[in-house]
């Protein structure tokens, strides 16, 4: 029987990338940078998960987390002692796609990397053209919109959450990933009203070659309380190549099953299951339920967005440590669960170093921990790219070969 499960930690960056500086990321480290801040104290967190001292990555670790690390950046992660011996395959892996966004990303891991450049809204102030905003204006029927700019998710709606309930449009934003994001409250603008605001805007921005629109709902009634729902929906174009996923359910007749954005990010291509949920415990219980009832040919692939969204983007060293850790303590679940001949990879999209300038994204090299299916424990080195983890699934599946990537099976 054949089943692999791609664990996604979005943003979870384990430094070292060659093109770093080329992104003004030279130095950035995700996994780096937090294991020093709690080395130095400076990451303890009461609340929603209490946390001191050194970052505690138990499990992680015994995959190969750290050695991975040290084997991208040369520096150990401060305050961590590496296992003597480990159970699964642990690399770091580059990206070749251009940019380091999540469906660059993701896509690269499916064995598709992205090697065209992405519309960007360089501007960080007027961010849109004045056409595209009429269009939208006249087409999803607005009284105008709210923003046009860079900025954080959060601080946005602090800014203009009032004004925007008051007056009916909605807040549209972007950053430096090729984005259109669309903030809008849940019972105020109302959820449907807000995925039928952004279906247009996705069909308005496939000319400017956007990645991704993504619907930003939020609920509260005062800026002190305006938060962020589960509701998130993203809007991806097709990836340009069929992925690892779509040779598996058209060659092998097998099961795709999404976990929390997958789909979305895959633009459904190469999806045959959608479960959805919100926050990292119900992630990572959806993909323990999912893999207890899979069958032959099945593979499972769960994104764990709260890294990303609730911690990288928003500099909290602390709350992703802690993230972190709670992940770490649910793996035993998992690995217990793994039946012999299973394949389970963890990985990431990009890195977010919450210690880094600014709220972007970090160009990273990704851990690749790999366990099962044959595979002996030890280093697999550096990976050139992101697509040796889709080569690999299309080996282990017997799929046709991916255009890119080596198989580290
Ligand atoms: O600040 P928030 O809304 O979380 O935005 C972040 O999320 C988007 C997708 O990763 C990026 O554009 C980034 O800026
Ligand atoms: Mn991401
Ligand atoms: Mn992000």
């Amino acid at each position: 029987m054949k089943r692999a499960i791609v664990l996604v930690l979005d943003s979870f960056g384990i430094g070292g990338a060659p093109d770093a500086a080329e992104f003004g990321d030279l130095g950035a480290d995700t996994l780096g940078s937090i294991a020093k801040a709690c080395a130095q104290g400076r990451a303890a967190a009461i609340s929603p998960r209490p946390r001191s001292g050194p970052l505690y990555l138990p499990h992680l670790a015994s995959l190969g987390l750290f050695h991975a690390h040290v084997e991208s950046t040369g520096q150990p992660a401060a305050g961590v002692v590496l296992p003597n011996t480990v159970l699964g395959s642990y690399g770091h892996a580059q990206e070749i796609s251009s940019g380091k966004d999540t469906p660059s990303g993701h896509w690269e891991l499916a064995g598709v990397p992205v090697l065209f450049e992405w519309g960007y809204f360089l501007d960080k102030e007027h961010s849109f053209p004045e056409s595209l905003i009429n269009d939208l204006v006249t087409q999803a029927k607005l009284p105008g919109i709210l923003g046009n700019c860079h900025a954080p998710g959060t601080t946005i709606l602090q800014a203009l959450g009032d004004e925007h309930i008051s007056s009916g449009k909605p807040i549209c934003y972007s950053s430096v990933d090729s984005v259109f994001q669309i903030a809008a409250h849940e019972q105020h603008f109302g959820l449907a009203r807000l995925y039928e605001v952004c279906e247009v805007a996705r069909k308005l921005l496939m000319p400017y070659n956007i990645a991704r629109v993504i619907a930003r709902p939020f609920i509260g009634d005062s800026p002190e309380n305006y938060a962020r729902t589960g509701n998130r929906r993203d809007y991806s174009i097709a990836p340009p190549a069929p992925t690892v996923l779509q040779k598996l359910v058209t060659e092998r007749q097998g099961q795709v099953v999404s976990i929390g954005k997958i789909a979305d990010i895959y633009a459904d291509f190469g999806i045959t299951k959608k479960v959805k949920a919100t926050g990292t415990e119900a992630l990572f219980n959806a993909t323990l339920a999912e893999l207890k009832q899979a069958g032959d040919n099945t593979l499972i692939m769960t994104n764990f967005v709260d890294f990303d969204s609730s911690f990288g983007h928003r500099r909290d060293i602390a709350g992703y440590a802690a993230e972190l850790e709670a992940f770490d303590r649910m793996l035993p679940e998992l690995l217990s669960a793994l039946q012999p001949n299973d394949l389970l990879i963890l990985s990431a999209d990009h890195g977010c170093d919450p210690s880094w300038p600014g709220t972007d994204h970090t160009r990273e090299r990704v851990p690749v921990l790999a366990l099962g299916a044959g595979l002996s424990a030890g280093s697999l080195g550096q990976r050139d790219s992101f697509a040796d983890i889709g080569q690999s699934l299309a080996q282990y599946f017997g799929t046709s070969a991916m255009d890119y990537g080596i198989s580290f099976l």
